[in-house]
C-alpha cells in the first residue's frame, strides 16, 4: 500500500508539486505521468526519503517515509531513473550486498536465476563500472526486485533497455502486481502505462489534471464513444493538457496594452 496525501514541494517560490492525494492498493499497478518538470520524480523521491515533503504525509506499507525511515524503506524496492552503482563492486557482490541490506537467508540461486533471466550471467563477476548503460539498468531493475517486498517503486524504468528487457520488465512488473503487491510507476512511454496501470494520475507542474481507471479518464475527458484509437491514452493525456492550458489562457490576465 502507498498513501499520499496532500503532499507539496515547494523550491523557494517554485511549487513542484501542489496537494497531491492518491492511494495504491495492494494488487494495483498505478501510474504517474506527466510532462517534463510535472513533479513525477519529485514525488518519487518524497516516497523513497530523498525528498523531505513541504507539506502533508506520504506513507508506504503503512509506515510514515519521514518518521519511521527504517521500517518504510525495508519495505519497497526502488528503481532510479538514474543508475547509480558502486562501480568497484561487481554486479554480483553488489546483488549480494543488496541481499545483504535485507537479511535474505540464502540469496545465490536467486542472484544466478535473475542474472540468467536479463542475460547478464557472463558479467556478473566484471565490476559494474565496465557495464553499458542498459546493462547497469537491468543491474539496478534485479538489486530492487531481489528482496521482493511488498511494495516496488520505479522511476523511468524503460530508459536504456533493449526492446526484450523492455518486454520482460513491462511483464514482470505486471506480475508483481498480480501477486498482491504494490507497484508505482512513472514513465513517458503511454503505451507502456496503457498496457500495464490499472490507475492513473496525470500531473501538470505540480497539479493533477486527471485521476482514475482508462475508463474514468476518458470519460473525465470524453474520449469515451472513442472506438479504435480515439480513447487511447495518448488522446486522453493530450485532451487533458489542451484543457489545462486553455484553463490558463482565461485565468491569465490580458498583458498591458
Ligand atoms: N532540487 C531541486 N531544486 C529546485 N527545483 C527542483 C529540484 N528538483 C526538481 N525541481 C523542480 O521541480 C519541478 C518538478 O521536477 P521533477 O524532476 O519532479 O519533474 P518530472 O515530472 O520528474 O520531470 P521529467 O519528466 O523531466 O523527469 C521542476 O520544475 C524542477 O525544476
Amino acid at each position: 500500500m502507498i498513501e499520499v496525501q496532500e503532499f507539496g514541494k515547494r523550491y523557494g517560490r517554485h511549487d513542484a508539486v501542489q496537494r497531491l492525494s492518491f492511494t495504491v492498493a495492494p494488487g494495483q499497478l498505478f501510474g504517474l505521468l506527466g510532462s517534463n518538470g510535472a513533479g513525477k520524480t519529485t514525488t518519487i523521491r518524497a516516497l523513497v526519503g530523498l525528498t523531505r515533503p513541504s507539506r502533508g504525509q506520504v506513507r508506504v506499507h503503512g509506515h510514515d517515509v519521514w518518521r519511521d525511515p527504517l521500517r518504510a524503506k525495508a519495505s519497497f524496492g526502488y528503481i532510479p531513473d538514474r543508475p547509480h552503482l558502486y562501480g568497484k563492486l561487481t554486479g554480483r557482490e553488489t546483488l549480494r550486498f543488496v541481499a545483504g541490506l535485507h537479511r535474505l537467508p540464502d540469496p545465490e540461486r536467486e542472484i544466478d536465476r535473475w542474472l540468467e533471466y536479463f542475460r547478464l550471467s557472463a558479467f556478473g563477476n566484471e565490476l559494474t563500472e565496465t557495464y553499458s548503460h542498459g546493462m547497469r539498468q537491468k543491474l539496478v531493475i534485479i538489486a530492487a526486485l531481489l528482496p521482493q517486498c511488498p511494495v516496488l517503486i520505479v522511476d523511468e524504468p524503460m530508459v536504456g533497455l533493449d526492446p526484450q528487457a523492455a518486454r520482460q520488465v513491462r511483464e514482470l512488473f505486471r506480475d508483481y502486481a498480480d501477486r498482491g503487491r504494490t507497484v508505482l510507476l512513472t514513465t513517458h512511454s503511454l503505451p507502456l502505462a496503457e498496457a500495464v496501470c490499472d490507475r492513473l494520475v496525470v500531473l501538470d507542474q505540480g497539479r493533477v489534471l486527471g485521476e482514475g481507471s482508462m475508463d474514468q479518464l476518458r470519460a473525465q475527458t470524453g474520449t469515451v464513444q472513442g472506438g479504435v484509437s480515439g480513447d487511447s491514452l495518448e488522446r486522453v493525456f493530450f485532451r487533458l493538457l489542451e484543457e489545462e492550458q486553455r484553463r490558463q489562457a482565461t485565468e491569465t490576465p490580458a498583458g498591458p496594452a
